[in-house]
Parts: C-alpha cells; structure tokens; sequence
C-alpha cells in the first residue's frame, strides 16, 4: 500500500526545477525527506498538500487524485509545516474550536491529552507559547482528527533534544497500528536515523535515492586513508576530500576488501546519513 505516490512529477520554478520525479511513501512505516538546501524538499511536500500543482505527472495521495478527491484526501492528512498557520491573538483552546470544525473525525477527549502530556495551558495565547510549545500544539492539532498520513516539513527544527526527543517518540507511538504513515522533511539527521524507516533523498531536484534507510546506509562506506594510496591505486571515492594528514570520501561497499583496507593503512567506517549526504552533494 501507498500513502503517497509521485509519478514522473515535473515542476518548474523559475531557474529551479523537478524533472520526472517518481517515488513513493509505504503505508505503515516513517519516512524522511532528505536534502540540502534549496534541494526541492518543501516543494514535494507543498505538492502533496495540493499547494504546488505540477506542471507535468502526477501526484496521488492514498491511490487518490486531488482533482477529483481534494476533501476527502485532506481529511486523511494531518499536516505541520514550519511557517506560523494559527491566529495568534486567539487562546489556544479558540484556535483549536476554529481547526476541529474542519474535521468530522475530530477527537476532543484526544486533543486534551496531548494538551496534557504537552503542558500546554489551553486559556494561554498563541503566541505565548514557547516555540517548542507552539510545535507541539500543531503537531497535537495535526493528530486530534486522527489522520491516516502525518505531513510534516521540519518539525524538529528549532526544538531542543528533550522536546524533540519526546515528538520522534509520538511518531513512533503514532504509526504502531501500522496503518499510519509520517513523512516529515529534516535537516537533523541524527532524527532520522533513530526513527526513520525509508528515506526520500533529494537534491537539485533530482531523487538521489528513494528506499529502505538500512539499504542507504549499507550502499557506502567511509573510507580515511594516506595520500600515497591514491597515487598507487585507482580508488573510486565519491567527494574525495583531500587534507594533510590524508584522504577521505565514501567507497561504494563491496569494492574494495576490508583486507585491502587495512594492508594500506586505511580506516572504514559506518557512514551516517549526514557523511552520505556531504560526500555525494553535486559541485555547483
Ligand atoms: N514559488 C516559487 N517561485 C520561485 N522559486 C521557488 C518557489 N518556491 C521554491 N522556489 C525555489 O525552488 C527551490 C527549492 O526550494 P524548496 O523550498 O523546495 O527547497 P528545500 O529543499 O525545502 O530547501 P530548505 O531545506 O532550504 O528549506 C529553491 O531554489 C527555491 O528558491
């Protein structure tokens, strides 16, 4: 099953554009968005929020299209992005009335749960709130209508560990009946790779990668090694990087022995999401 579909999606943006883009999101599981800056990430999830249209391919959310299926899909979808949406001036208990009305499926005694568990007094105003608080009140926003799907750009920025910490833990809580799917858009890896069960990589709006994180992890290993190596042998290292004391860049795994390695002095190491993410970024 898939939450979410991207067919041969194109879209242009002035001198940035996603060409032919097809990847999916597995009903059940958490996946992460990943990319540097300006990669395309917010595009993609603005497109599955039926806020971007493409401009070619398609885009089906739950085997559905928007053109014919726009309130039935958006009710499905729970929704955090990192602009402010909610009306500050309002207390929180207000705002939540005002975002309940948009959901039949709007669970109250839910609601003042996560308000609870959150600390978050609902007679205080919205922006009082602590801008952890405030992710938390969009994120038990986004959960009160029980949404099949959980969309969220960035939800963890900006928060400190113990909060974020406390949100990866609702996530994981949160697709347990393994009919729910996340994806969220991050820049802190380490979150994905506590939590994360595929990964969609992205940059330049290309798809570098779109699969299980393991098999991410497990196509590169971290190679250190001395200068003179590279004179002897022809090492195929993606974004060699080159310093005093030596080289060092990613190796596809499976080319070169541990054997080899270690006869020539080099250290392999486990590579992490973000060392795949420096060392295969394109030069522009
Ligand atoms: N409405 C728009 N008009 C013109 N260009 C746009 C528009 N929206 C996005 N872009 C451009 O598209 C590119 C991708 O932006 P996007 O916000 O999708 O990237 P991102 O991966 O989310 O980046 P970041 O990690 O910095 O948030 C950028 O170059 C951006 O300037």
């Amino acid at each position: 099953m898939t939450a979410v579909e991207f067919r041969q999606f194109s879209k242009r943006n002035g001198d940035f554009g996603i060409s032919e883009l097809s990847f999916h999101v597995e009903t059940g599981y958490i996946t992460g968005l990943i990319g540097p800056n300006g990669a395309g990430k917010t595009t993609l999830i603005r497109s599955m929020m039926n806020l971007v249209r493409p401009d070619q391919g398609e885009v089906r959310m739950f085997g559905l299209m928007y053109k014919e299926h726009e309130r039935e899909i958006k009710r499905k979808i729970g929704f955090v992005y990192d602009e402010d949406f909610f009306y500050n001036h309002l207390k929180v208990h207000e705002m939540k009335k005002i975002a309940a009305a948009f959901y039949p499926t709007w669970n109250d005694a839910l609601f003042h749960r996560y308000m609870q568990q959150f600390g978050i007094p609902e007679g205080r105003k919205v922006r009082e709130l602590s801008k952890g608080m405030r992710t938390k009140f969009a994120l038990a926003v986004a959960l009160s209508h029980e949404p099949e799907l959980l969309i969220m750009d960035e939800p963890t920025s900006g928060l400190d560990p113990v909060f974020r910490r406390e949100v990866l833990g609702l996530l994981s809580e949160y697709i347990g009946d393994g009919k729910r799917s996340v994806l969220f858009s991050t820049h802190i890896s380490s979150d994905l790779e506590r939590i994360a069960d595929y990964i969609v990589y992205v940059q330049g709006g290309k798809l570098q990668f779109s699969g299980a994180k393991e098999d991410l992890l497990d196509c590169y290993v971290l190679v250190k090694g001395p200068l003179e190596l590279l004179h002897s042998e022809k090492l195929d290292v993606i974004g060699l990087q080159k310093n005093a004391l030596g080289f060092e860049g990613l190796l596809a795994k499976g080319r070169y022995s541990t054997d080899f390695m270690l006869q020539n002095h080099c250290m392999v190491e486990q590579p992490s999401l973000d060392d795949i993410m420096v060392y295969t970024r394109e030069v522009r």
